[in-house]
C-alpha cells in the first residue's frame, strides 16, 4: 500500500502540461471566460495609450500658475474644451488653459492639470486659485502603467473578470486557450440503476456518476457520460477501450478492490494499461487504482493532449469515489489542464476542530464536514451522523476535509487540524 504523499507525486508525474501548440485553441473575446490562456499576451499599445487628464478641470502651463493663490490668482484665458474622446486642436500657450474633462487626452503646450474645485470661472478667463503642488499634477502619462511590448499576461493565467479587461484593452479579440480537457466517466456494477429506473431488491442508484459529472463541468472540464457497465469482463473490456480511445483521462467507479467481480486492474493490464497504484493508505479510498496508456495515433476525431490518457479506477463507495477526485484527480486535472504550478493545489488550512475526532491509524484518515471562517480562524465542523464511506447523505454540504495522519490520532475539541478544503 502505497503513502498518500506516494501516490500523489505518482499521478502528479503521470499527469503532464498540455502541449503549447497541439492543445491550444482560439476563441472569440468573451468565450475565453474561465479559460485557461495558452500563450503570452502582450500588449501592442502604450497604457495609457495617450496622455490624459486624471480630473476635470483645466489644462494649464505649470510655469504660468506656480505661485498663485486665492488673494493672488493666476487668470489664464480659456482656448479650448477637451471632452474625452476629443482630439485637442490648439497648443495651449504661456497665459492660456484648456477646459478638460477625465479621460481626455491633454493638449500639447500643457503640462499640468489643476482640478475644478480649486478655480474659479468668469466667461472665458479662468481663475487658478490654489498652485498645483508640481509639475505634470493629474497627468496620466502614456505608457506610464505599460509600454508597447510588455507582456500582460502569461500563459496558465485563468481568464476571468480582471484578465478579461485586460485582453479587451489590449484589442485581443481572438485568445489562444488550452482545450478542454474531455474526461470520460463510467460507474461500474450489477446492482446499479440510473436514477430515473424501478428499483428491484439488491439494487442501488448509481450516484458516482453525477457526482463526479458536475464536479468536472463546475471546474470547467468535458465530462463525457459513459453510463452503467455491469460486472461483466466483456462489457468492461469494451466500455475501458472506448473511454480510454476517446478521453484524456478517465474516471470509472467500482471494481477495484478484491472480490471475485472486481474486474478492473485485470483489464487495464490486459489493455496494455500499465498500472501505477492499486491502492494507497488513504480512508476513505484505499482500493484507488491508477493506471497510464500509451497514446496512440494522434487522431483528427479524437485529439488528445501530448501526454498518456491517465485512468483513474475510483473506489465504488461514493464517499471514497470523490475523497479520491478531490485529493488526486482534481490536481492532476489542473495540471494536464495547463494551469501553473501554483494552482494546482490541493489546498490545506490549519482549522480549530470543534468536535472530537478519533482514528485508529494504519491509513490517512479524511473526515468530511464544513469549513467555517470565524473571526479570521478556520473552523472544522465533522458532519454529523456516520461517517461511513458509503454513507453519500451527510456528505452534503461538504466543503472541508480533516486530515488524520496515518497513526492512532485523538483530536480534542478547540485542537487544530489540517483540512482539505473541497469546492462547494
Ligand atoms: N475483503 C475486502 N473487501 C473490501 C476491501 C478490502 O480491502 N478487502 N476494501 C473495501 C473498501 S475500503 C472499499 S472503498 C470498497 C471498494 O470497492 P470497489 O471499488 O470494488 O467497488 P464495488 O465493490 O463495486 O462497490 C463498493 C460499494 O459501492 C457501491 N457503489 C458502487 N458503484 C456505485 C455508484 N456508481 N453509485 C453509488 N454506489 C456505488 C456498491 O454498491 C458497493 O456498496 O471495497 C471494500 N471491500
Ligand atoms: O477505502 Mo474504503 O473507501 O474505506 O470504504
Ligand atoms: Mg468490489
Amino acid at each position: 500500500m502505497l503513502s498518500v504523499k506516494e501516490a500523489e507525486s505518482i499521478v502528479l508525474n503521470l499527469a503532464q502540461p498540455p502541449d503549447s501548440q497541439r492543445d491550444v485553441e482560439t476563441v472569440d473575446l468573451l468565450a475565453a471566460s474561465g479559460r485557461i490562456l495558452a500563450a503570452p499576451v502582450t500588449g501592442s499599445l502604450d497604457f495609457p495609450y495617450w496622455d490624459n487628464s486624471a480630473m476635470d478641470g483645466y489644462a494649464v502651463r505649470f510655469a504660468d500658475v506656480e505661485n498663485c493663490s486665492a488673494e493672488t490668482p493666476a487668470v489664464l484665458e480659456v482656448v479650448e474644451e477637451i471632452p474625452a474622446g476629443y482630439q485637442p486642436q490648439n497648443t495651449v500657450q504661456s497665459g492660456q488653459a484648456a477646459r478638460i474633462f477625465t479621460g481626455a487626452m491633454m493638449p500639447a503646450g500643457a503640462d499640468t492639470v489643476v482640478m475644478q474645485e480649486e478655480t474659479r470661472r468668469e466667461g472665458d478667463r479662468i481663475f487658478i486659485l490654489v498652485s498645483p503642488e508640481k509639475p505634470q499634477a493629474f497627468v496620466r502619462h502614456k505608457g506610464a502603467f505599460y509600454q508597447a511590448g510588455t507582456t500582460l499576461l502569461t500563459p496558465g493565467t485563468v481568464i476571468n473578470a480582471p484578465e478579461m479587461a485586460v485582453l479587451a484593452t489590449a484589442q485581443c479579440i481572438q485568445v489562444p486557450v488550452y482545450r478542454r480537457l474531455r474526461v470520460a466517466i463510467f460507474s461500474t456494477g450489477d446492482e446499479l440503476v440510473s436514477p430515473d429506473e424501478p428499483l428491484a431488491p439488491g439494487k442501488l442508484v448509481d450516484s458516482n456518476q453525477y457526482a463526479l459529472t458536475v464536479l468536472l463541468a463546475q471546474m470547467g472540464f468535458e465530462p463525457i457520460r459513459l453510463g452503467i457497465v455491469p460486472d461483466n469482463e466483456e462489457a468492461l473490456n469494451k466500455a475501458i477501450s472506448r473511454a480510454v480511445a476517446t478521453a484524456d483521462v478517465v474516471l470509472s467507479t467500482g471494481g477495484v478492490s478484491v472480490g471475485d467481480y472486481d474486474y478492473i486492474e485485470k483489464i487495464l493490464a490486459e489493455l496494455g494499461g500499465k498500472v501505477h497504484i492499486t491502492s494507497v493508505a488513504i480512508k476513505p479510498g484505499k482500493p484507488l487504482t491508477v493506471a497510464g496508456f500509451q497514446r496512440g495515433e494522434k487522431n483528427q476525431d479524437s485529439p488528445r493532449l501530448s501526454s498518456d490518457c491517465l485512468y483513474f479506477g475510483l473506489p465504488g463507495n461514493p464517499v471514497s469515489a470523490l475523497v479520491c477526485c478531490w485529493r488526486f484527480v482534481v490536481p492532476a486535472l489542473r495540471k494536464m489542464s495547463g494551469l501553473g504550478a501554483d494552482a494546482w493545489g490541493p489546498e490545506f488550512v490549519k482549522a480549530r476542530c470543534n468536535a472530537e475526532l478519533r482514528s485508529p491509524g494504519r491509513r490517512e484518515t479524511y473526515v468530511w464536514g464544513k469549513l467555517h471562517l470565524v473571526a479570521g480562524v478556520w473552523e472544522f465542523e465533522p458532519a454529523s451522523g456516520s461517517q461511513n464511506s458509503a454513507n453519500l447523505i451527510n456528505l452534503a454540504n461538504t466543503s472541508g476535509l480533516a486530515v488524520l495522519p496515518p497513526a492512532d490520532t485523538w483530536i480534542v475539541p478547540g485542537e487544530f487540524v489540517e483540512v482539505l478544503k473541497v469546492s462547494h
